[in-house]
C-alpha cells in the first residue's frame, strides 16, 4: 500500500466553502489502499497505521486531486479542419453548419468508422488526457444519430470503461443534430429518439445521462423538454447543451428538469442564472468553445456570484473545441471567465464531479473517495495556471494505480 509523502502543497478541494474554497495542507501525505484514498493530512500527523505503507516522494510539488473533464465528446471519426480555417477568414459556425459541414460532416466521419477504430482513437486521446493529470472523462454519443450508430460509440465508451483505469461516464446525446434522412421530418426523428434510442439505451444500461443541444438552431425548448423527460422516465439523468449561441431559455430549463448540468451558457439570461441556483444546477463553462467559434466567453464570475456553482470542461469535440487539453481549458476559464485559479481547480475536480452526480467518490481528496490524484510541478495552484507550460503533471494516479510518472529534475 503506497503513501505518497513530501508534498509541498496538497489542494485537497473538499466541497465546503464556496468556489475558492480548496483546503490545502502544507507539507502533506495521502495514503491509499488500492482504489481507495485512506488518510490525508499534515506529514508530521501521520497515524502509526501507515508506518509500513510504501513511500513514494512528490519531491516537494503540489498535489490535486485527478481532473475531471466533465464534458467531452470523445468517440468520432474523421476530423475538421478545414472548418477551423474557415472560422478564421470570417464564416460562423452556424453558416458552416448550415452548408452541410459542422455536426453532420462528423456524423458521416463517425458512422464510416467501425467500433474498433473509433475505440483505439478514443483510446489514445485518453491516455493523452491521463498524461495531463486527468482521471475521469464523460463522453458523449451524438455523432451517429441513429438506433445502430448511437449504440456503437455508446459501447466504444463501455469498452473503453472496462479496459482503462480510468473513470469513464458515458451520456447519450441521440438529440444533438437532425440527420440528413429525417430532413424535413424533425417530429419523426424526435419521435425516433424518444420510442427507440432511449429504450435501447436504458435497456443496454449504455448511458447514465441524456444531453440535448437546446438552441435555435438545433433543439427548441419544447422538444427538449420531452426528450429529456422520457430519458427521466427511462432513469437517464438530464444534462443540456443551454444558452451557447442564442438566449433561448436552456438554463431556465435544466432548472425546471433538476438537470444535472447546463454547459456553455455563453448566452444565459440573469433569470436562467437564478434559476439554475435556486435548483443546485451546476454551470458549466467551456472556454475553448467560445475560443475557437469566436464568441464571447461566459462570464463566470456573474455565475459564481449568482450563487451557481461553476465546473470547467473542454468539450472536446473535432469542430468547436478540438483540444483535450483540460489544464488549457482552466487557463482560460481564469484570463476570460474571470475564475482565479482556485476556483477553476475546484471547477475541474469537486465541481466537476457534481456535475456528473459522482462527488460522493470523486473530486476531492479525503478519505473514502477514489485515489485519483495528479502531481504537478508548481507550488500551488496560483503560479500552475498563470505560468501555463504545455505539461506540468509529473505523475498521474488514477484508480489507485500510476497512469502516468515522468522523472523531472
Ligand atoms: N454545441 C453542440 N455540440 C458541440 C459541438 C459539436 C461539433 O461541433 O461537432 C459543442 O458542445 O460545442
Ligand atoms: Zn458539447
Amino acid at each position: 500500500m503506497p503513501i505518497l509523502k513530501n508534498i509541498g502543497f496538497l489542494a485537497t478541494c473538499k466541497e465546503e466553502g464556496g468556489q475558492g474554497a480548496i483546503h490545502p495542507i502544507r507539507n502533506a501525505a495521502v495514503a491509499w489502499k488500492e482504489e481507495t484514498i485512506q488518510w490525508a493530512g499534515k506529514e508530521t500527523n501521520i497515524p502509526d497505521t501507515y508506518a509500513e505503507y510504501e513511500p513514494v516522494d512528490a519531491g516537494g510539488k503540489m498535489v490535486i486531486p485527478g481532473l475531471i473533464d466533465c464534458h467531452t465528446h470523445l468517440a468520432f471519426g474523421g476530423w475538421r479542419s478545414d472548418e477551423f480555417t474557415m472560422r478564421v477568414k470570417g464564416k460562423s459556425y452556424l453558416d458552416i453548419a448550415k452548408t452541410g459541414g459542422g455536426i453532420l460532416s462528423t456524423v458521416r466521419g463517425t458512422r464510416n468508422a467501425s467500433e474498433e477504430e473509433l475505440y483505439k482513437k478514443a483510446s489514445s486521446f485518453l491516455e493523452k488526457m491521463s498524461a495531463l493529470g486527468v482521471t475521469t472523462v464523460e463522453c458523449k454519443s451524438g455523432y451517429g444519430l441513429s438506433v445502430k450508430e448511437e449504440l456503437k460509440i455508446l459501447r466504444v465508451y463501455r469498452r473503453l470503461s472496462e479496459t482503462h483505469p480510468m473513470h469513464i461516464v458515458s451520456t447519450f446525446l441521440g438529440a444533438h443534430a437532425i440527420p440528413p434522412e429525417y430532413e424535413g421530418d424533425r417530429e419523426g426523428y424526435i419521435d425516433l429518439v424518444i420510442e427507440e434510442m432511449i429504450p435501447a439505451v436504458s435497456g443496454e444500461d449504455l448511458a447514465e445521462f441524456c444531453d440535448v443541444f437546446t438552441e435555435e438552431s438545433a433543439f427548441s425548448v419544447r422538444e427538449s423538454r420531452r426528450i429529456l423527460f422520457a430519458a427521466q422516465v427511462a432513469g437517464l439523468t438530464p444534462k443540456i447543451h443551454a444558452d451557447q449561441l442564442t438566449s433561448c431559455g436552456g438554463g431556465e430549463l435544466a432548472a425546471e428538469l433538476k438537470a444535472a448540468s447546463a454547459d456553455h451558457l455563453e448566452k444565459i439570461s440573469d433569470n436562467g442564472i437564478e434559476a439554475m441556483a435556486d435548483a443546485g444546477v451546476v454551470g458549466v463553462m467551456l472556454p475553448l468553445a467560445s475560443l475557437y467559434t469566436q464568441e464571447k466567453p461566459l462570464n463566470c464570475r456573474k455565475l459564481v456570484e449568482g450563487g451557481v456553482k461553476v465546473a470547467v470542461a473542454t468539450d472536446f469535440n473535432p469542430g468547436s473545441a478540438p483540444s483535450y487539453n483540460l489544464p488549457l481549458a482552466m487557463m482560460l476559464s481564469c484570463n476570460q471567465g474571470r475564475l482565479t485559479p482556485e476556483e477553476a481547480l475546484k471547477g475541474a475536480t469537486i465541481y466537476a464531479a457534481k456535475a456528473l452526480n459522482r462527488d460522493h467518490e470523486l473530486g476531492s481528496i479525503e478519505k473514502g473517495k477514489s485515489a485519483d490524484f495528479a502531481v504537478i510541478n508548481a507550488p500551488n495552484p496560483n503560479f500552475w495556471i498563470y505560468h501555463f507550460q504545455p505539461n506540468d503533471c509529473i505523475m498521474t494516479v488514477s484508480k489507485g494505480e500510476v497512469t502516468h510518472s515522468e522523472d523531472r529534475k
